[in-house]
């Protein structure tokens, strides 16, 4: 009988992928059961260049939950593919801990619904960076002093989803803190769409897409004759793993669903 946390990581090929793998294998009181990766079925990670694990690699999510039992997936891929992994994990016996962002409403509230039916822990972490979880926090408490609000995420290049998990999550939390507010002039119009970013609640969302970033945010509060600027740098991507870590750790002892890390932090 061993008290190790069984883990499965899907993506791991990927940039975060590739962070969660050697964190999970440096983990004491943790195994990388199995990956979950869109090609190389029944190889080990092994096979593939820069890894050393011998986790066996499977395409099919269930097969791999079957097969393997794990405790807990780590779900790092994209947003269609990390919700049928989740879903998938739940009618399976599995915790998702899913780091994928962009799932829509419905799919957040289907696997809430799932979670709560199957008494198995979830945990959806639109971002695992403790320096952003501060943010966010942050950003709601000062919610309560200024109304008008805009936020500013930027990301590398390469990212699908806009805007970022973590820019919708903190434009929810401020919702929670503050009356809904149509900023700017009433009479402004866009002459170029879009040039106003998204609007959640009258609260502005603009998502700058560049090479050489990696994930940052400008939470920006504007107030008669002052501005406050709460601001969020990940430099790499080292930064979120020891909330990865905390996650798998947490979701063991959960029941429910869990939407944002804030909550499982002191
Ligand atoms: N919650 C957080 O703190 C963070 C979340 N993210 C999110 O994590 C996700 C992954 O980000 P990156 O690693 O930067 O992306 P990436 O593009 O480098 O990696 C995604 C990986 O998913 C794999 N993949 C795609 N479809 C698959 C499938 N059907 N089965 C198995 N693997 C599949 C791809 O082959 C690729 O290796 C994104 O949704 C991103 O927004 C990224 C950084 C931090
Ligand atoms: O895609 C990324 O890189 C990131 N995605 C998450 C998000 O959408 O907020 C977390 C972090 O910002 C990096």
């Amino acid at each position: 009988m061993t008290n190790e946390i069984s883990v499965v990581i899907a993506g791991p090929r990927g940039k975060m992928g590739r962070e969660a793998v050697k964190l999970v294998e440096q983990t004491e009181g943790m195994k990388l059961s199995a990956v979950i990766d869109r090609q190389y079925n029944h190889n080990q990670l092994s096979d593939l260049e820069g890894f050393n694990s011998d986790a066996v690699i499977y395409t099919s999510p269930e097969e791999c939950f079957t097969t393997v039992k794990p405790d807990v997936l780590v779900d790092l891929t994209t947003p269609e593919t990390g919700y049928l992994h989740a879903k998938t994990a739940l009618l399976n016996g599995v915790r998702p801990v899913i780091g994928t962002t962009g799932f829509t409403q419905t799919e957040l509230e289907e696997l809430k619904e799932l979670s709560k039916e199957n008494q198995l822990g979830t945990i959806i972490a639109p971002n695992f960076a403790i320096g952003a979880i501060l943010m966010m926090k942050f950003s709601q408490m000062a919610a309560k002093y200024f109304e008008d609000v805009e936020i500013i995420e930027m990301h590398h290049d390469q990212k699908l989803d806009a805007p970022s998990g973590t820019g919708l999550k903190t434009a929810e939390m401020i919702k929670e803190q503050r009356a809904s507010k149509q900023q700017g002039h009433p009479d402004e119009k866009e002459t170029v769409t879009g040039s106003r970013g998204g609007d959640i609640d009258g609260i502005r969302i603009h998502s700058v897409r560049l090479p050489g970033l990696v994930a940052h945010q400008q939470v920006m509060f504007g107030g008669e004759g002052q501005l406050l600027t709460i601001k969020h740098d990940s430099h790499d991507r080292g930064s979120f793993m020891s909330g990865v870590k905390l996650c798998i750790h947490s979701v063991m002892n959960l029941q429910e669903l869990v939407y944002g890390v804030e909550n499982i932090i002191d």
